[in-house]
C-alpha cells in the first residue's frame, strides 16, 4: 500500500543479483506508476522509464528538452510503486560531467534502481532517427567516470549508452566504432552497455563478444532494429530487454479507437469490452488494502478517545 515496501538499496542488490544470474530480464517501458504496477502483475523482472515516453507524456518531442527535475520526479514516481528494479534513461546526464554526477544522486535518492547515459551532443534525439552526433571519446567516458564517483550506493547501476552506430553509414565501420567505444565505456567503470540501433542479432553478439558486462537490447518499434523474441536475444547473451514506448504505443492506439468510436456511435458501448474493467483497476491498485487501512485507523481512533 502507498508504496512497494522494499528499500531501493534492496532492489538495486536485486537488480544486480539478477544480472548476474544470466537470464534475460525483460523490463517493459512504464508510462506512469499505473502501468509500472501491471508490469509487476504480469511478472516481468523491471521497469524501464523512457525518456521518449516522459517527453511524449508531457506533449514533447524526445530532444532533450525535459529537465533533470522533471524525469527525477516522474521516475521516483513510478520506481516507488514497484517492488520491481527500475531502470531510467537519463539521455545525456543533463550536462557536463559535473551535472552528471548529480544526475546519479537525485536519481538514486528517487528510489531508481539504475540509469544510463548516452554519448550523443545535446540536443539529443531519438536513437532510431538519422542525423544523430556522438561526443568525441574523451568527453563520452568523462560522462561514465562522473556518474561512477557521483553514485554514493555502489549497487545503482551506471549503464553506458553507445549511439555512435547509428552516426556511420557503412555499417561494417559502425560496428567498429561501437564495439571500440562499449570496450572503453566499460573501462571507465561503466556497469552495463546499451548499444544503441543494432541493425542484426549479429550486432547484438558481436557487443556481446567486445564486453564483459550485462548488454541491452532496445526492442523499440518502428525503429532500426528488427523486433527480436526474448530468446533471440537471450541466445545472443543479451542480458536485458527493454520495450520502452510499446505500452504507450499501445494505450494511445486504443485511446484513438476510442474516440474515433465516440464520434461515429455516439456512445462506447462497443469498446467496452476491451476496457480495463473498474474491479481489476481496483485489484491493481490495491483498492482493498485502503479500505481496511482506512478501517483499522477510524476503530483505532474511537477507542482510543472512548478510552482517555
Ligand atoms: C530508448 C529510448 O531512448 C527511450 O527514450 O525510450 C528511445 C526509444 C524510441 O524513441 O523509440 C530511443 O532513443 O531508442
Ligand atoms: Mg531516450
Amino acid at each position: 500500500m502507498l508504496q512497494s515496501t522494499i528499500p531501493p538499496h534492496e532492489k538495486r542488490a536485486a537488480f544486480r543479483a539478477a544480472l548476474a544470474s544470466g537470464t534475460l530480464l525483460r523490463m517493459p517501458g512504464a508510462f506512469n506508476p499505473l502501468s509500472a504496477q501491471l508490469i509487476q502483475d504480469k511478472g516481468f523482472e523491471g521497469v524501464y522509464v523512457s525518456g521518449a515516453v516522459l517527453s511524449a507524456d508531457l506533449g514533447l518531442p524526445d530532444i532533450g528538452l525535459t529537465t533533470l527535475s522533471e524525469v527525477a520526479q516522474r521516475a521516483g514516481q513510478i520506481a516507488r510503486v514497484t517492488d520491481l528494479p527500475a531502470l531510467v534513461d537519463a539521455d545525456t546526464g543533463f550536462g557536463e560531467p559535473m551535472n552528471v554526477a548529480r544526475t546519479v544522486q537525485l536519481i538514486e535518492d528517487a528510489g531508481l534502481a539504475g540509469l544510463h547515459i548516452e554519448d550523443q551532443v545535446n540536443p539529443k534525439r531519438c536513437g532510431h532517427l538519422d542525423g544523430k552526433e556522438v561526443v568525441d571519446e574523451n568527453t563520452a567516458l568523462k560522462r561514465i567516470r562522473a556518474a561512477v564517483l557521483g553514485r554514493r550506493d555502489p549497487n545503482f547501476l551506471v549503464m553506458a549508452r553507445t549511439d555512435i552506430r547509428g552516426t556511420l553509414s557503412d555499417s561494417t565501420q559502425g560496428m567498429r566504432a561501437a564495439i571500440d567505444r562499449a570496450k572503453k565505456l566499460a573501462d571507465a567503470g561503466a556497469d552495463a552497455i546499451f548499444p544503441e540501433a543494432m541493425a542484426s542479432l549479429e550486432e547484438f553478439a558481436a557487443i556481446r563478444e567486445a564486453v564483459d558486462v550485462p548488454i541491452l537490447a532496445n526492442m523499440t518499434e518502428f525503429g532500426k532494429s528488427e523486433l527480436f523474441t526474448t530468446r533471440q536475444l537471450a541466445d545472443v547473451g543479451v542480458n536485458i530487454v527493454i520495450f520502452p514506448v510499446s505500452l504507450l504505443r499501445l494505450a494511445m492506439g486504443a485511446a484513438e479507437r476510442g474516440l474515433e468510436t465516440i464520434l461515429a456511435e455516439g456512445s462506447l458501448t462497443s469498446k467496452v469490452p476491451e476496457m480495463q474493467t473498474r474491479a481489476r483497476l481496483y485489484e491493481l491498485i490495491d483498492y482493498a488494502g485502503y479500505s481496511s487501512f482506512d478501517e483499522g485507523i477510524f476503530t483505532f481512533d474511537l477507542s482510543h478517545n472512548r478510552d482517555s
